[in-house]
């Protein structure tokens, strides 16, 4: 198979109910693109991100992921008991251990190098997603999987994580598919963005998400501002580099739009 994932007519129930949570969910990811999936509070980003890792049983449907494939998943929670005192070192050993270069070049590509010594309950959240990107890329992953990468990041340090998600998208050839709320910048860094409400409300490029009735119904305002921001990126070149270098979406929209 070409894909690196791939599913079909997916439908997942709530854990112990036969409340339906995505229904009909059809989904493809192929080696080296970035698919971002996009949707309110609760409309199934990360059931189906975890029905597409078999973490999740299906009510109806199927999952082919190529064989062979290697995931490095980084979960929207990870519980770090802080009355155990961990080193980040430690922390990228587990579960299988790996040697000191291993880990310095993990850091080093996440862009924390020299603090493997560091206590993880001592650093930033911007430096314990990158971690645990780390972490993620250690075995050389096909994919990664990120469910909202983000959370808890200021708009300069996302703009930052997304930048870094791209170059090493370049870097290694891995395909990312992340779940993410930042629809702003979600739309500069994907190839493909998937909306989904219960079902894929609309999908494609982001543009042409962008555009579609469907995305702007779900989130209004906002989802003008992307497509502002995306035109602006697409429609001309100059060379202030607004939004790289300030961080700020808002900024780039209102002085280029
Ligand atoms: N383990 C679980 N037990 C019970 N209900 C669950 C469980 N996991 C998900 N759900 C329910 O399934 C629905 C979809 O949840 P899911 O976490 O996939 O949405 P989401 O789009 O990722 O939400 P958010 O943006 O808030 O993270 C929600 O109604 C949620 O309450």
């Amino acid at each position: 198979m070409s894909a690196l994932i791939e599913a079909r007519g997916l439908t997942i129930h709530r854990p112990g109910s036969a409340e339906t949570v995505l229904r009909d969910v059809d989904f493809r990811i192929d080696p080296q693109e970035i698919v971002t999936v996009v949707g309110p509070n609760g409309s199934g980003k990360s059931s189906l991100v975890r029905a597409l890792l078999g973490h999740m049983p299906l009510a109806a449907g199927h999952v082919a992921r190529r064989p062979g494939l290697r995931i490095g998943y980084v979960p929207q929670r990870v519980q770090i008991d802080t009355a155990m005192p961990m080193t980040v070192r430690r922390f990228l050993s587990l579960p299988r251990r790996i040697n000191d270069a291993e880990a310095r070049t993990a850091l080093e590509r996440t862009g924390v190098h020299g603090i493997d010594r560091r206590q993880l309950a001592q650093l930033s959240g911007g430096q314990f997603q990158r971690v645990l990107l780390a972490r993620a890329l250690l075995h050389r992953p096909h994919l990664l999987v990120l469910d909202e990468p983000t959370q808890g990041l200021d708009q300069p340090g996302i703009v930052a994580f997304y930048q870094l998600i791209a170059d090493l998208r370049r870097d290694t050839g891995a395909a990312v598919l992340m779940v993410s709320h930042d629809l702003l910048v979600v739309m500069r860094a994907s190839d493909r963005v998937v909306c989904l409400n219960g079902h894929v409300c609309c999908e494609g490029t982001p543009e042409h998400v962008s555009t579609a009735p469907a995305y702007r119904a779900l989130f209004g305002a906002e989802a003008q501002g992307a497509l502002a921001l995306y035109r602006h990126h697409h429609d001309h070149a100059h060379d202030d580099g607004c939004l790289a270098d300030d961080g700020r979406g808002h900024a780039a929209r209102t002085h280029h739009a």
